[in-house]
């Protein structure tokens, strides 16, 4: 088995190679930070996720720029360093051809994908728990060296994430499903309100929010994303297409119809598939609301309660009503533990829903 010793040197100093370093940073390994941004690397030091200067050569280096630049500095640190090499951009096929283009002998490199991570950039997002329970692809290609795809398996794991291994070109089949695809989607909805009416958005409800989180991300990291990914998410959206022909049938009828109910339970057949979190797999958890007034101490006071029940909750959401003095706090349980949560919050004098 191959330790994870240190240094690591980070190249991109952004939110992801800061989270990274800040990762790395709870168990003392010494860091490197580059970047082609002095001002991201000093911010990055600035936090505590390592130091610009290290004398000692690196064990490893963790390439995490914008996916058109990955394969030169990939091939940059085979040829400056004896280190063994990763990345995490988003995809994987096309730093891998870039680095291969480069340099002729690549089995010290062996291409990673941490699957978290957020709509916002820069060191200034980043967070040392970012990875903690998230899955994160290792992609070894047909010249990896195992010790290298071990030591950033290693790396994985020091971040808190779970690892799986896949190949290159499934990775970047299976992301354009459920990370590339989905973002696009969200972008198209979030599109038809960048001109709606102030009226409409008041309307705005946790649903479009939900749908909407991640069209926030930096336009030109993910045109650098789908464009890398294009003939995967080609088909896909041809498939989408014809969804959308169906749906537009579907609708022009005058009544509510069996081809409506078919797409709209197409879509809860796909989302129940979707894993738990911490890659478990999906468990159906229910709903507690609870309406708490606007105060200080009050989240306090329910989280107490709450755990007085024995009731784990297992995810949280907080919503303001417009116009009232009061949030809606939505705690999601296992089905076993809806009764002493409900019983429990009920007899503290929390008004209770579920
Ligand atoms: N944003 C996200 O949620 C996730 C992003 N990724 C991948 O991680 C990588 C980094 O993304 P973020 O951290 O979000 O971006 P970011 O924009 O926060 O950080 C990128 C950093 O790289 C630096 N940089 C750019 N070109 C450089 C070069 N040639 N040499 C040295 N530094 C350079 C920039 O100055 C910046 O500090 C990307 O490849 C992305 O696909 C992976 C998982 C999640
Ligand atoms: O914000 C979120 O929920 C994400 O899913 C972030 C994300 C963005 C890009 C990736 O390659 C992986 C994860």
């Amino acid at each position: 088995m191959t330790e994870l010793r240190g240094p690591v040197r980070i190249v991109g100093t952004g939110l992801i190679g800061t989270s990274i370093g800040l990762a790395l940073a709870r168990l003392g390994v010494v860091v490197e930070l580059v970047d082609g941004n002095p001002d991201n690397a000093l911010m990055a030091e600035r936090i505590g996720a390592g130091s610009r200067l290290v004398e000692i050569e690196p064990q490893l280096v963790v390439v995490a720029v914008p996916p058109d630049h990955v394969g030169a500095v990939v091939a940059e640190q085979l040829e400056q360093t004896d280190a063994v090499v990763t990345d995490a951009a988003s995809v994987k096929s096309k730093p891998l051809a870039d680095a291969r283009s480069l340099v002729p002998d690549v089995s010290r490199y062996v291409g990673s994908h941490p699957m978290a991570g957020s709509e916002r950039n820069g060191p200034l997002a980043a967070r040392a728990d970012l990875f903690d329970g998230a899955t994160w692809a290792i992609t070894p290609h047909a010249t990896s060296d195992p010790d290298a795809v071990d030591l950033v398996r290693r790396l994985a794991e020091a971040c808190g994430a779970r690892t799986v291994e896949l190949s290159v070109e499934d990775h970047d089949l299976g992301v354009a499903r459920v990370s590339h695809l989905p973002h696009l989607m969200s972008a198209l909805a979030a599109g038809t309100l960048a001109d709606a009416p102030a009226s409409h958005l008041e309307l705005s409800g946790q649903g479009v929010r939900d749908v909407t989180r991640i069209a926030a991300g930096d336009p030109r990291l993910w045109t650098q994303i789908v464009s890398a990914n294009s003939t995967a998410l080609t088909g896909l959206l041809e498939q989408i297409r014809g969804e959308l022909d169906r749906l537009l049938v579907a609708l022009g009828k005058e009544e509510a119809n069996d081809e409506l109910t078919a797409i709209l339970g197409q879509g809860v057949s796909g989302a129940v598939r979707v894993p738990g979190k911490h890659g478990t797999p999906h468990i159906d958890l229910v709903t507690v609301l609870v309406t708490i007034p606007d105060r200080p101490g009050q989240l306090a006071k329910l989280f107490a309660d709450a755990a007085e029940s024995g009731a784990n909750v297992e995810d949280l959401r907080i919503d303001h009503s417009p116009g009232r003095p009061v949030g809606e706090v939505e705690l999601a349980v296992k089905p076993g533990s809806v009764d002493q949560l409900v019983d429990v919050l009920t007899d503290r004098g929390w008004v209770v829903h579920t």
